[in-house]
């Protein structure tokens, strides 16, 4: 569905001098700087895979979902989507993908978003019956038909993104590129967009990408996970395996129905190679390494060995790894 090889895209930007000597003289002649915001990018993707592309601010994340999308012509590389080089054959190819810009909107302000639908199901030529009953599904399944009617402006952001999703789908797209679609949304929006987003992927094989800076989004849709740091890929692989070389391990916290000191869970624990932390006298905090075979034999032996009133398991979370590995960039470029 997508290959990408190679892909480059720099861009040339004025330095400004300090000063108004420095003003004065930047009439005369502008100094430029090359900024590479994206460099040697390759990866390829399969046909109804749900993947996220991650990284910190200003890694290039952005820029590369331009130019998958046709905005950003590459300065090299190349790119051929579903058949197509998206810079090349922009008509053709746009009709076969759905884009959400989670800070931009694509639905007209003054109207209702239904009223939205129905200019973008003309833009797109969209078989009138089908096209009804695909659109009567979004609505259903995205939860928007009681505000559907009303003018864009008068909607809450959750309301306006689901709205958003909807109409990034009118055409029923093969492909679907979503940036950043739950930023500033509250939990039960999110979760409404994801589980949507998640039985689209599985009814219709539709391929998903996602820039997201949620690391929840990308636990509770997506196995792979590519992540790119100045420009770079520097990892390219499952989630899972990401959490196992780079996770801080899981925490566990023991809530005990009598006092129990660190010192007693230790003895039990052995020379596990776990750390042990005492939050009150009732409860307690430990790390297991990432080892996946630790975190049972903890459980058990703590459960067999105490009187013990609640658990609570935390696993690392993805913002967590992302800076374990921006912590050791020398060493990951091995792994993308
Ligand atoms: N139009 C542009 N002109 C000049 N520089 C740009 C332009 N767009 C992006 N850049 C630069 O390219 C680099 C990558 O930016 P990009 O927006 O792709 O990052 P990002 O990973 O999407 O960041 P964020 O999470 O903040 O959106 C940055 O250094 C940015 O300043």
């Amino acid at each position: 569905m997508i290959q990408v090889k190679q892909l480059q895209k720099e861009f040339r930007i004025h330095q400004s001098r300090a000063g108004l000597g420095g003003a004065f003289r930047d009439l005369f002649s502008r100094e430029y700087k090359t900024v590479k915001a994206v460099d040697n990018l390759s990866f390829t993707v399969e046909e109804g895979e749900m993947f996220a592309l991650i990284g910190e601010n200003g890694a290039g994340k952005s820029t590369t979902i331009k130019m998958l999308t046709g905005i950003l012509t590459p300065s090299s590389g190349d790119i051929v989507i579903n058949g197509f080089v998206p810079f090349k054959e922009r008509e053709d190819y746009v009709r076969s993908i759905g884009v959400v810009f989670g800070q931009r909107s694509q639905l007209w302000w003054d109207l209702s978003p239904l009223e939205s639908f129905r200019l973008l199901k003309s833009v797109y030529k969209v078989d009138d019956a089908e096209g009804e009953k695909w659109l009567e599904r979004l609505i259903e399944e995205l939860d928007i038909g009681s505000f559907v009617s009303q003018p864009v402006r008068k909607l809450s952001l959750g309301q306006r993104m689901r709205c958003e999703v909807a109409a990034s789908l009118i055409h029923k797209p093969r492909l679907l590129f979503l940036d950043e679609p739950t930023v500033g949304l509250d939990v039960l929006v999110k979760q409404k967009i994801r589980e949507f987003l998640r039985n689209l992927n599985e009814t219709e094989n539709m391929t998903i990408l996602l820039t997201t800076h949620d690391v929840s989004d990308i636990e509770a849709l997506c196995k792979r996970v590519l992540v790119m740091d100045k420009g770079k890929l520097i990892f390219d692989g499952l989630l899972s395996d990401l959490k196992e070389r780079w996770g801080n391990g899981t925490e566990v916290s023991f809530q005990m129905k009598k006092r129990t000191k660190a010192s007693e869970l230790r003895n039990v624990l052995g020379d596990m190679p776990c750390t042990i932390e005492q939050i009150n006298d009732y409860s307690l905090r430990v790390q297991v390494p990432r080892s996946q075979e630790m975190l049972p034999f903890v459980l058990s032996t703590v459960m067999a060995s105490f009187d013990v009133s609640d658990v609570k398991i935390m696993e690392t979370s993805t913002e967590d790894i992302v800076r374990n590995i921006y912590r050791t960039d020398g060493e990951v470029a091995n792994h993308a």
